[in-house]
């Protein structure tokens, strides 16, 4: 999967990851209108309208981009249902080819992170039978557990070829109150990215380990260092756009050879009909404003990279 998103980010010349990330708030008034019609104000209403919202920006947008980015929590409010259309979520931008990075941050002792990943990375033991339940291709997992709580998503990862981005330094204003600690010298980001960097040695893709980091865009002098600790993981970069993360702050992200980072944006994509940017576009026409707004992302990104 790694050299997938390799591949991908090539042939898009897109280092871009969407979020899809969906609030109610953000869905517009016809699409929820439609779902509440069918399913009434129910969760299996919100369901819907959250799946019609998501199938809408991922036609509109899937040719541009190499992956996206679910963030389960807003599925998972809305219960089974929600979690229904996290499901169909993940399988349908499967099948219109986007790697799928599953925002789940798991992390456990051994035997529950085991299950976990599992669940979300591999496959599960059904009497004779197997089955892949909700099968993303990457997760992102909390490392604070140590390699006990890591080593079941690596070896799920070995088997079914799948990748992990690992929680480094976190975007969030408060994440120095831990992450920053200085502990020998120093600060506790690092050394977990030391061990990111060493849990990847042993699951080389072509160029780039399976096991990548997440680094945010609203610290790019962290990103600069973390860079060099980790030369060969892949680092999912949150926090652009709507967080204040700039293309211009994200260029150490980057290797020399173009890759090495790709960089999410959530609500700055599928909300963009809400922006004064791309108001001409209107709530019918939200698909297409986030179209646009994923143009100008790469655009805007690519520029600061080729400077
Ligand atoms: O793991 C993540 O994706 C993540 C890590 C982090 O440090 N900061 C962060 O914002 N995220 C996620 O990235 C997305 C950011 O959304 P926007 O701020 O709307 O672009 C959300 O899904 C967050 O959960």
């Amino acid at each position: 999967m790694i050299n997938k998103l390799c591949d991908k980010i090539k042939k898009t010349n897109a280092p871009i990851v969407v979020g899809l990330d969906p609030m109610l708030s953000y869905i517009p008034e016809q699409v929820q209108k439609a779902a509440f019609d069918a399913y009434g104000e129910t969760l299996e209403g919100a369901a819907e309208a959250i799946w019609q919202y998501n199938k809408a920006i991922v036609d509109a947008v899937h040719d541009l981009i190499p992956a996206v980015k679910p963030q389960i929590a807003m599925y998972e409010q809305f219960g089974i249902e929600g979690l229904k259309a996290f499901q169909k979520t993940v399988d349908y931008c499967r099948e219109k080819d986007l790697v799928v990075i599953g925002d789940v941050k798991r992390g456990d002792i051994g035997s529950t992170s085991a299950a976990y990943a599992v669940g979300h990375l591999g496959k599960v033991q059904v009497g004779s039978k197997t089955y892949s339940a909700f099968n993303e291709d990457f997760a992102t997992v909390n490392p604070y557990l140590g390699t006990d709580g890591i080593k079941p998503f690596v070896d799920v990862c070995k088997e079914e070829k799948k990748g992990l981005f690992i929680l480094v330094k976190t975007s969030n204003p408060s994440s120095g109150e831990f992450q920053d600690q200085l502990i020998d010298g120093r600060p506790l980001y690092e050394h977990v990215a030391e061990k990111v960097a060493a849990w990847g040695e042993d699951h080389m893709g072509d160029s780039y380990s399976y096991i990548g980091a997440v680094v945010g865009a609203t610290y790019p002098e962290v990103g600069k260092i973390l860079r060099k600790v980790m030369p060969k993981s892949f680092i999912l970069v949150p926090g652009y756009g709507a967080q204040g993360g700039k293309a211009s702050d994200l260029v150490h992200y980057f290797n020399e050879d173009g890759l090495g980072a790709i960089v999410n944006s959530s609500r700055g994509i599928i909300a963009a009909y809400k922006q004064e940017k791309y108001a001409q576009f209107g709530p019918e026409n939200f698909a297409d404003a986030s179209r646009q707004a994923v143009l100008d992302m790469i655009e805007d990104i690519n520029g600061a990279l080729q400077k």
